[in-house]
């Protein structure tokens, strides 16, 4: 019987005009202590932490499990090799915009990688996760840890047919695929040392895949050039030192995803319109975290007070919210013994 700890970061993307390009983790983080017996056996999963009522502990229905057995699939295993307890801590929220899906595959991909001694790396582990996350931003950051940009390369037509099943059809065995390689590249991005992460999080759920069916099929150019623009500074400015709130503030904009997920927020435009540097002294930049309803505000100071006005606001809206104040968990996923 041996045993180990899987410890994954939340994340947060987007970071304003970087859709689907930009993430940064966060020091949450869910873990998973793992037991493994000598013999083979049943896995059994237990859980605690957010959605604890609602998370399936059905190893064919919850999405770790899932994945794991996905991942040992597409190296011909069709069970968990040896009788494993897996315990779950989970204080990432669902459904938030804290990327607890990205951190879900994560985990199940580093789960398989462990219990058939597979030796991935995390770049070829992300192949797997990016059959099941299918963007790489959050995702790439929960994994290698930091501020995070990354890209998926071009397909061939026939590894284009790899992405056919959905990433719902592979986690329920309803189809198969393996994944191409080398699907993401990232590169670790500089961050000023004196930038926290305020995130405000809203006590209602909003799926990914909801707020992602709200975005338009084309931009105009004038919002693509708008976006192109800021995404090329902020990458420079959140790592500057001295901060420049004002150029933070100003290259945290964004015209491609915030705009049309607004009406799934209540409150979203007018806090992005009210809270600036010029209004919350100590505050830099203010965007959607992931695909929300969670907000990220990136701050120097005073985060007590620019909480507060985001929940006044909020409330207003008829939205409850808690907050938190975070550093970037640098080291991203790891796995002790
Ligand atoms: N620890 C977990 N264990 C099992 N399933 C999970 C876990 N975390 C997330 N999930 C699954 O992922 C779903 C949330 O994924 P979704 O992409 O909608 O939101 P998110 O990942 O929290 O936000 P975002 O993608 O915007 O950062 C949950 O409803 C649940 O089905
Ligand atoms: N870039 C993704 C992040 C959420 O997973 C989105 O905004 O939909």
């Amino acid at each position: 019987m041996y045993q180990f700890q899987i410890k994954v970061p939340a994340s947060s993307a987007n970071i304003g005009p970087g859709f689907d390009v930009l993430g940064m983790s966060l020091e949450v983080y869910m873990t998973l202590d793992v037991q493994v017996g000598d013999d083979k056996g049943a896995c059994v999963l237990s859980y605690e932490g957010d959605g604890a009522n609602e998370v399936p502990l059905d190893i064919h229905k919850n999405m770790i499990s899932q994945t794991a057995l996905y991942v040992l699939r597409c190296h011909d295993i069709h069970e968990f090799p040896l009788a494993v307890k897996i315990h779950v801590k989970n204080p990432i929220p669902l459904g938030r915009g804290m990327g607890s899906s990205g951190s879900a595959a994560i985990a199940g991909v580093l789960l398989a990688n462990e219990l058939a001694h597979l030796k991935l790396s995390k770049l070829q582990m992300m192949d797997y996760v990016l059959m099941i996350e299918r963007h790489p931003d959050n995702v790439m950051a929960s994994m290698m840890g930091g501020f995070v940009g990354s890209f998926l390369r071009e397909l061939s037509d026939v590894e284009k047919e790899a992405m056919i099943p959905s990433a719902s059809d592979l986690l329920t065995n309803q189809g198969f695929s393996r994944p191409p390689k080398g699907l993401g590249t990232y590169a670790k991005l500089p961050w000023a040392p004196e930038l926290k992460a305020l995130v405000v999080i809203p006590q209602f759920h909003l799926s990914t895949s909801k707020a992602r069916s709200v975005l338009p099929s084309s931009y105009t150019k004038p919002d693509v050039i708008y976006n192109l623009q800021r995404l090329a500074l902020l990458t420079t400015a959140l790592g500057q030192t001295p901060i420049n709130a004002h150029l933070i503030h100003e290259v945290m904009k964004d015209k491609v995803h915030q705009p049309y997920r607004s009406q799934l927020i209540p409150g979203l435009q007018t806090i992005l319109a009210q809270m600036t540097p010029e209004s919350q002294p100590g505050l830099c930049g203010i965007c959607l975290s992931g695909a929300g309803p969670t907000i990220l505000a990136l701050a120097t100071d005073n985060y007590e007070e620019i909480a507060q006005k985001m929940l006044i606001i909020f409330k207003q809206n008829n939205v409850d919210c808690n907050y938190l104040v975070l550093s970037p968990a640098f080291e991203g996923a790891s796995v002790t013994y």
